[in-house]
C-alpha cells in the first residue's frame, strides 16, 4: 500500500504548522449549549474520588521519602526499619539545608526559574503550531520554543560551570532538594486549585473526564481542557509545564549532581556519565520533538490537574532524579563489561522508542517514507499495520520501558530503591495503555477491534500479555 494520510492543512504564515485532527466536525454543526458542550462526568478513573485523593497525597509523600530514606546522611536504606527510624528523626532537624522542609530563598529561586522558563517562551523565536480541532470547532495556537530554552539555559549552566567557583554554586541545586521539592509542591498545588477554580467562571471549555462535580476528582484529573491565566490566552499552561520547568529542571539537577559527585571524588564516575549522558538525551529529544506533544492524550483528552501539574513539576525532576542524586553521594563503578551492558540496553530501548514515534509522526504528518502497510478506519484516519505499530499495539512503551531499566542500571545492586522509577514506570505506562485502548476502541469502533486481531500484542512485541492469556483461557 501507499497513498499515505492527507497531509496537514497549511497555515496562514510560513510557519504555521498544523497538528493532526482528531475531531470531525459535522457538515452543518448545530450550536451547542455550554452544559452540552461540557457533559458531566462519571468519576471512574484511577479508583474515584477516594484513589484520587489518595495518590494526591501519596505521591508529593514519596517524593519526600525518597529523599529522606535515601540521601547523605542515612545511606539508603528504606527496607530496615532503622532506615525508616532514622529518616523520621531527620524530618524536620536535617544537618544540612538539603533536607529542610521550606527555606523561602529555595522558593525564590524555584519562582525566579519558573519565570525564567515564561520569558524564555515569551522572547525566544519559535515556530507557531495549530493544535487539534477542540470539540467547540476552534484550534489553539502554541509556540513551540522549549528547544531553544533548553539551549540558552545549557549556554547559561557551561558559563556558570566554566567560572572559578561555578562548580560549587552549581551544587546549590543539589545542597537544596527538599525545600526546591517543597517549591515545586506549592506552585503544582496553586495551579490546581486555581484553574480549578477559575474554570467555574470564564466559560472555558472542560476536560471530558473531569467534569465529575466531586472536588478532589476534578481538581486531580484536572477540570478546564486548556486553561491559560486571564489575558493572556496564548499562554496555555498545561503544554509549557509539560515540557519545560519540569523536564528541563530535572536535567539541571541531574547536572548538579554530577558537581557533586565531581567535588567529593575529584572525578565523575562511569555510571554517573551513563545517567547523565541517557536521562539528559531524553530531555534534548524530548524538547526536539515538543511538537508531537500535541497529539498526545495529556493534551488533547485530560484536562489540567494535579496530576498533571504535580507530575510535571515536582515528579518528574525530582524522582526521576533520583538515579543521580544517589550516585551523588554513593558513587558506583561499572567498569567495561557492565557499562557495554547498560549502555546496549539503553541504546536498543531508545532505538525502538525513537522509531516507533518516528514511524507514528510521519504517518499522522502524512508522511510514508518507509511505505509501511495500513489499514484504512470508517472513520477516515488510518492506522499502521507493519513497521513498528504491526509489531505491537505501543511499541513506543516497550522502547521506553528498556530506557528506564539502562537509567536504573548503573546504580548497582546495594538499594532497591534507585528502581523505583522502573516499577513507577511499567505500571504508568500499563495503565496508559489501557486508557489509550479504551479512547481507540471508542474512536475507531469495530476498526478497533480489526486492528487488535491483526496486532494482538499490546505493549511487548509477541509476548502475549497475561490478560490476553485469560481471556484466550476464558474462551477455551
Ligand atoms: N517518561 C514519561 O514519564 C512518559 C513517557 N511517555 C512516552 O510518551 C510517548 C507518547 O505516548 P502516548 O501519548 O501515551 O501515546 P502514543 O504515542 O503511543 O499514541 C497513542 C495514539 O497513537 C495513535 N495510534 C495508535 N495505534 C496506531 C497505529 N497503528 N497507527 C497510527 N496511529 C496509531 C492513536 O491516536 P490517533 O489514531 O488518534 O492518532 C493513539 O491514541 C511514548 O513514547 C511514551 O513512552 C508517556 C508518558 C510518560
Ligand atoms: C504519581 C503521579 C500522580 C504521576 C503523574 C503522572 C505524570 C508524572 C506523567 C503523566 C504523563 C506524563 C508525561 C511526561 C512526563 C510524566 C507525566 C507528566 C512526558 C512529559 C515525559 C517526556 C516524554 O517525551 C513526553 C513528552 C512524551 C511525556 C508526556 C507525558
Amino acid at each position: 500500500m501507499s497513498d499515505p494520510q492527507p497531509s496537514n492543512e497549511e497555515g496562514t504564515t510560513t510557519t504555521v504548522i498544523t497538528a493532526t485532527t482528531h475531531l470531525t466536525l459535522p457538515a452543518h454543526p448545530v450550536p451547542l449549549t455550554y452544559e452540552e458542550l461540557n457533559p458531566k462526568s462519571q468519576p471512574l478513573e484511577f479508583f474515584g474520588p477516594i484513589g484520587t485523593f489518595a495518590i494526591s497525597l501519596l505521591a508529593p509523600l514519596f517524593t519526600y521519602i525518597f529523599f529522606y530514606t535515601c540521601n547523605d546522611a542515612v545511606g539508603c536504606t528504606p527496607t530496615t526499619l532503622n532506615g525508616w527510624k532514622h529518616a523520621w528523626n531527620l524530618v524536620g532537624n536535617f544537618p544540612s539545608a538539603a533536607g529542610y522542609l521550606w527555606e523561602w530563598k529555595a522558593f525564590a529561586v524555584y519562582l525566579g526559574w519558573y519565570v525564567y522558563c515564561i520569558v524564555c517562551w515569551k522572547v525566544l523565536p519559535g515556530d507557531e503550531i495549530k493544535g487539534n480541532l477542540l470539540r467547540d470547532g476552534t484550534r489553539k495556537s502554541y509556540k513551540m520554543n522549549g528547544l531553544y530554552t533548553l539551549i540558552l539555559t545549557l549556554g547559561l549552566s557551561l558559563g556558570i560551570l566554566l567560572n572559578p567557583g561555578g562548580i560549587e554554586l552549581y551544587t546549590w541545586l543539589y545542597d537544596h532538594w527538599v525545600p526546591l521539592v517543597s517549591s515545586s509542591l506549592a506552585m503544582a498545588t496553586f495551579q490546581a486549585l486555581w484553574v480549578y477554580g477559575y474554570s467555574y467562571y470564564n466559560g472555558e471549555l472542560l476536560a471530558l473526564g473531569g467534569n465529575s462535580g466531586n472536588f478532589f476528582y476534578d481538581f486531580f484529573m484536572g477540570r478546564p481542557l486548556n486553561p491559560h491565566p486571564p489575558f493572556f490566552p496564548s499562554f496555555d499552561i498545561k503544554t509549557f509545564n509539560e515540557v519545560r520547568p519540569g523536564m528541563i529542571l530535572w536535567l539541571l539537577l541531574n547536572i548538579s549532581c554530577a558537581c557533586e559527585q565531581y567535588l567529593r571524588l575529584g572525578t565523575i564516575t562511569d555510571s554517573m556519565w551513563v545517567v547523565l549522558i541517557f536521562e539528559g538525551w531524553y530531555t534534548v529529544d524530548c524538547l526536539i520533538q515538543e511538537h508531537t506533544i500535541l497529539n498526545q492524550m495529556d493534551i488533547t483528552t485530560d484536562g489540567f490537574g494535579f496530576m498533571l501539574s504535580m507530575g510535571d513539576l515536582t515528579w518528574v525532576p525530582f524522582t526521576y532524579g533520583l538515579q543521580a542524586r544517589f550516585l551523588a553521594f554513593h558513587p558506583v563503578k561499572m567498569g567495561p563489561v557492565y557499562t557495554t551492558i547498560v549502555v546496549a540496553i539503553t541504546l536498543v530501548g531508545n532505538y525502538i522508542f525513537r522509531q516507533a514515534n518516528n514511524e507514528k509522526g510521519n504517518f499522522r504528518a502524512g508522511k510514508n517514507p518507509k511505505n509501511l502497510e495500513y489499514m484504512t478506519t470508517e472513520r477516515g484516519t488510518k492506522l499502521l499495520t507493519s513497521g513498528w505499530w504491526g509489531r505491537s499495539r505501543h511499541p513506543n512503551y516497550f522502547g521506553d520501558w528498556l530506557m528506564a531499566l539502562g537509567w536504573c542500571l548503573p546504580t548497582g545492586f546495594s538499594t532497591p530503591l534507585t528502581y523505583y522509577y522502573i516499577v513507577y514506570f511499567v505500571i504508568l505506562l500499563l495503565h496508559r495503555q489501557i486508557r489509550d485502548d479504551e479512547a481507540c476502541r471508542h474512536k475507531y469502533g469495530k476498526d478497533w477491534d480489526k486492528y487488535c486481531e491483526k496486532v494482538p500484542y499490546k505493549i511487548i512485541p509477541y509476548v502475549v500479555s497475561h490478560l490476553q492469556l485469560v481471556d484466550q483461557l476464558n474462551e477455551d
